[in-house]
C-alpha cells in the first residue's frame, strides 16, 4: 500500500491525496525544509538571472520519489515570478505536442517536464535546439513538398525531474546548466516538516510524536505527511484529537511501519533475498518476481533507501542482504556464511 503515496505521479494519487499534498506544499525557498546546499545555490542562480533579466539556466532535479522535486520546481517558478507550464515525459508523445507547448511559452516562463527520462527519443531531439538556441525546426508537409521551418521561441527555463537520472541520455543531461540531486532527509528535518504540516492541518501534536513519525518515514517528506494524516485519524478516533506518542506508535504499527521505518515491502524484499536466495547475490528481476512487485518499482522506490541505510548491497552479480538486514529480521546467517560479513 505504501507505493500509493510513495509514487507521486497521477496514476498513483487519488484526487483527495493530491489535494492534501497541495495544501502542505511549501511555496517559497523560505518554506522549504532541508536540502540546504541546493536551496542556497538556487537562491543565487535565481537572483542572478533576475538581475540580468535573463531566463534561469535549465535545471535538472533528480532523486527518489517524494523528496520534493515537483515542489521545488513550483518554488523556482514562484521565486522567478514566472509562469509555469507542466507536462511529463510520457505525455509528450509527438514532436508537435512539444512544439505546441514551447511556442506558447512567454519570456522567462518555466516549462516543467516530470519523468523526463521517459521522453520519446524523437521528441527529445527537438528539445535539444529548443534548450540551446530557443528555436525549433519543424517539418511541414511530407514527401517532395517537405520543408523545414525554423520557429524562434521565447527564452524559457526547462526544469526536468526524474527518479532515474541514470536513464537520461548524455546529450540531454549536458544541456542542463544546473543539476541537483535531492537527498533523503534526516529525522530532525522531517520532524520540522511534520510539525509544519500539523500546524497547517491544525492538528495538535506532541514533539516526541512528530519525531516518532519522522524517524519512521524512510527519509521522505511525502511519507511523513501521509503518516501524519493517518495518525491524525487515529488521534481523532482513538484519542482526543491530539497526536501523542502512544497514538503515533499505535498508528505506525497498524500501518505495518516497523521500528526502523521499513514497511512491509521493504521487509519482504530483505526476507526474500535471505530466505529464498541465501542472502544473494540475486538479480533484481528475480527478486521482483519473488516479491510480486515490479522490478522498476523496487529499483526506484525501495532499493535506494535500503542501500543508503545499509540493509542491501549492490554487487556486479546482483543484490545482497547485509549483516544489518539479518540482524534487523533477527535471522542468523546460515552455516558456512560465517565469514561473509568479516570485511564489512
Ligand atoms: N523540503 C520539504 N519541506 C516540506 N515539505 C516537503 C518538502 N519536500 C517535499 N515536501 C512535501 O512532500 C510532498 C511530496 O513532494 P513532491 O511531490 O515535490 O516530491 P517529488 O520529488 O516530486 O516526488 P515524485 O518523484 O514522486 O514526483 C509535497 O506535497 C510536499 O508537501
Ligand atoms: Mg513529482
Amino acid at each position: 500500500m505504501r507505493e500509493d503515496y510513495l509514487k507521486g505521479d497521477d496514476e498513483h494519487l487519488s484526487s483527495k491525496d493530491k489535494e492534501y499534498e497541495k495544501a502542505l506544499r511549501p511555496l517559497s525557498f523560505e518554506d522549504f525544509t532541508g536540502q540546504f546546499k541546493i536551496i542556497e545555490n538556487l537562491r543565487v542562480f535565481v537572483l542572478a538571472a533576475k538581475k540580468r533579466s535573463e531566463p534561469l539556466d535549465h535545471v535538472l532535479l533528480h532523486g527518489p520519489p517524494g523528496l520534493g522535486k515537483t515542489t521545488l520546481s513550483h518554488i523556482i517558478a514562484n521565486e522567478l515570478q514566472s509562469g509555469i507550464k507542466i507536462t511529463s515525459g510520457p505525455v509528450l508523445d509527438k514532436p508537435s505536442d512539444l512544439a505546441g507547448l514551447l511556442t506558447n511559452l512567454e519570456e522567462g516562463d518555466v516549462l516543467f517536464i516530470d519523468e523526463i527520462h521517459r521522453l520519446n527519443p524523437i521528441v527529445e531531439e527537438y528539445l535539444y535546439s529548443a534548450m540551446e538556441d530557443f528555436r525549433i525546426d519543424i517539418m511541414l508537409d511530407s514527401g517532395p513538398n517537405a520543408r523545414s521551418v525554423q520557429i524562434s521561441l521565447s527564452p524559457f527555463t526547462l526544469i526536468g525531474a526524474t527518479t532515474r537520472s541514470g536513464l537520461l541520455t548524455s546529450p540531454l543531461r549536458a544541456r542542463f546548466g544546473i543539476n541537483s540531486r535531492l537527498e533523503y532527509y534526516d529525522a530532525k528535518l522531517l520532524t520540522d516538516i511534520v510539525c509544519r504540516s500539523a500546524g497547517i492541518l491544525q492538528t495538535p501534536i506532541e514533539e516526541v510524536a512528530a519525531y516518532e513519525i519522522a524517524r519512521r518515514s524512510r527519509g521522505t517528506p511525502r511519507i511523513s505527511n501521509m503518516l501524519l494524516r493517518r495518525t491524525r485519524d487515529f488521534a481523532e478516533v482513538k484519542g482526543d484529537g491530539t497526536v501523542t506518542l502512544a497514538i503515533a506508535k499505535m498508528a505506525l504499527d497498524a500501518l505495518d511501519v516497523d521500528e526502523h521505518g521499513l514497511d512491509e515491502m521493504d521487509n519482504r524484499i530483505l526476507l526474500t533475498i535471505i530466505d529464498k536466495f541465501k542472502g544473494g547475490p540475486v538479480g533484481l528481476s528475480t527478486i521482483a518476481t519473488a516479491c510480486g512487485e515490479e522490478a522498476e518499482t523496487i529499483e526506484e522506490v525501495y532499493e535506494p533507501f535500503l542501500i543508503q541505510e545499509g540493509y542491501l548491497k549492490r554487487t556486479a552479480r546482483g543484490r545482497m542482504a547485509t549483516e544489518m538486514a539479518y540482524k534487523h529480521l533477527n535471522i542468523k546467517p546460515a552455516q558456512g556464511l560465517g565469514g561473509l560479513f568479516d570485511n564489512m
